[in-house]
């Protein structure tokens, strides 16, 4: 599975505006300068892809003093699945997708 220059960023603005329109979420990117709300969507993805941007350690740092649990994990990775269903992704791709993020559940979530 592979995402070209275009519809990444169409993945990326969707899940975007639907993690902005959903105020469990985007309470936690009040605050925030927006460069760093816009980074967010695109670190996911890179992720949800298989890439490894960023070390486990460096993705728990990152979440560290943030109060969030499984409800807004699961919340995240539900929306960005959404998006991915809407761009067509096949079962199987899907299931990888879902299968990586959750990979860093723990660390996201400081266990
Ligand atoms: C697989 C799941 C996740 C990954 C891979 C991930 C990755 C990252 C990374 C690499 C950073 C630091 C760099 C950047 O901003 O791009 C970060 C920061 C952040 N993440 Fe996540 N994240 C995940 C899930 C979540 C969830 C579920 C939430 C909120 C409910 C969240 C909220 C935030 C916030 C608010 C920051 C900024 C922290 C700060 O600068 O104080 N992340 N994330």
């Amino acid at each position: 599975m592979q995402f070209n220059e275009e519809n990444s960023k169409s993945v990326i603005k969707e899940f975007f505006s639907k993690i902005h329109a959903d105020d469990l979420l985007s309470q936690f990117f009040k605050g925030h300068d927006q460069e760093r709300f816009q980074h967010h969507p695109e670190t996911f993805m890179a992720h949800g892809m298989g890439e490894q941007k960023y070390s486990k350690e460096e993705i728990a740092k990152a979440h560290q003093g943030l109060e969030m649990n499984d409800e807004h994990f699961d919340t995240m990775i539900g929306h960005f699945m959404a998006t991915m269903n809407e761009h067509g992704l096949s079962e199987e791709d899907k299931k990888t997708v879902n299968e990586l993020l959750n990979s860093y559940k723990n660390d996201v979530l400081g266990r």
